[in-house]
């Protein structure tokens, strides 16, 4: 059930030419997402026929029923059912969904005479509310190129070409809609848990809500996270013991988590953790997803098979280009067949 959150909330505008829900044309074609010539957004985007139907959210979180689309359902093997998507049109928060198609990175020519290099070529894909989608592959293969050009945080001298939308659009996240945990945790080994979280929640939340609220709210997004026995204890660092890497991780994430995003970007949030802290920190962070239908992108590295249980929909990289993209239940199955 989605906690209603006093923050302000960004929504999609409407287009004043034709609404949301009509985008790609509203043919038989881009509904079906089958045949016909040329571009669509139904061919390409699945997920665009379930939005254009405008259907309500299904009781089993499944979406509803004869949804051809894109599956925001979980995989079977998924630990954490994703929360009922709350459709456009049914509820003024209907989250976030992420496509990208033909996504091309590379890096311009240097001043000392360097070729431009091509980091990411045909990407394709799509994350949804609820559900956790993993990029994987191995080191140098450009996930986190592919998280950076999703959440618009490429540097200068890096070019991109293709198409990145949100609910359709070709929008701008705005402040408070996503947020991005880098690989470091950027902590005061001095404060405590509370502390650290309270601090960053005066800074974040808006001047207008009373400091009350802002604390109530902080020990909310704690408790959720799993620190609630840790509230008190000190951060530490390398001269300090304090609490464990794990729950740094998480202190991290409950920070970015203060203004409720509908979409957080995680770039090897798993990184130096043992296999149950890592588990730890992504089954919260899906529990979280499922309840509030959030949509996490997700760069991990070797995660074990409990952890890869938790994901939804696999991005698998080699080389700048998608090995498979698809369920996380469906991969094994594919990738054996082709290492045969
Ligand atoms: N600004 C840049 N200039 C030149 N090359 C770059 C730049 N950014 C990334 N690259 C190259 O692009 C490739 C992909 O880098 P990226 O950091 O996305 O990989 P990764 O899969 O996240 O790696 P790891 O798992 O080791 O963190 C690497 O070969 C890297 O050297």
């Amino acid at each position: 059930m989605a906690v209603s959150s006093p923050l302000p909330r960004w929504a999609p505008t409407p287009s004043p030419s034709r609404p949301l829900w009509l985008w790609g044309g509203g043919t038989p074609d881009a509904r079906t997402g089958s045949g016909g010539e040329g571009w669509s957004l139904g061919r390409i985007f699945p997920w665009a026929s379930a939005w254009q139907r405008r259907a309500p959210a299904g009781v089993d979180g499944r979406g509803p029923a004869g949804f051809d689309g894109v599956e925001v359902a979980p995989s079977t093997r998924a630990a954490v059912a994703p929360a009922p998507v709350r459709w456009a049109g049914t509820d003024e928060d209907p989250g976030v969904f992420l496509t990208w198609e033909d996504v091309c990175v590379s890096v311009a020519a240097g001043a000392y005479g360097a070729q431009p290099v091509s980091i990411l070529s045909g990407i394709t894909g799509h994350a949804g509310p609820g559900e956790v989608l993993a990029i994987m592959g191995p080191s140098g293969c450009g996930k986190t190129t592919l998280l950076d050009t999703l959440a618009g945080r490429l540097g200068p001298g890096i070019t991109q070409t293709g198409s990145i939308l949100i609910n359709g659009r070709r929008e701008k996240l705005a402040f408070g809609t996503s947020a991005y945990v880098t690989q470091d945790n950027v902590l005061m080994s001095t404060m405590s848990v509370r502390e650290a979280v309270y601090y960053s929640a005066q800074l974040q939340l808006p001047g207008s809500m009373p400091a009350v609220e802002k604390r109530a709210h902080a020990d909310a997004v704690i408790r959720e996270m799993g620190l609630g026995d840790a509230m008190d204890t000190r951060i530490g660092g390398r001269m300090t013991k304090g609490i464990s890497g794990g729950q740094r991780k998480r202190v991290t994430i409950c920070i970015e988590m203060l203004t409720r995003p509908r979409l957080l970007f995680l770039d090897e949030p798993t990184s130096g953790l043992d296999s149950a802290a890592s588990y730890h920190v992504m089954s919260h962070i899906a529990r979280v997803a499922a309840r509030e239908g959030m949509t996490v992108v997700a760069a991990v590295h070797q995660p074990s098979g409990d952890v890869f249980d938790l994901f939804h929909r696999l991005c698998l990289l080699a080389y700048g280009r998608t090995v498979f993209f698809g369920p996380a239940s469906d991969a094994n199955q594919v990738i054996t067949l082709h290492c045969k």
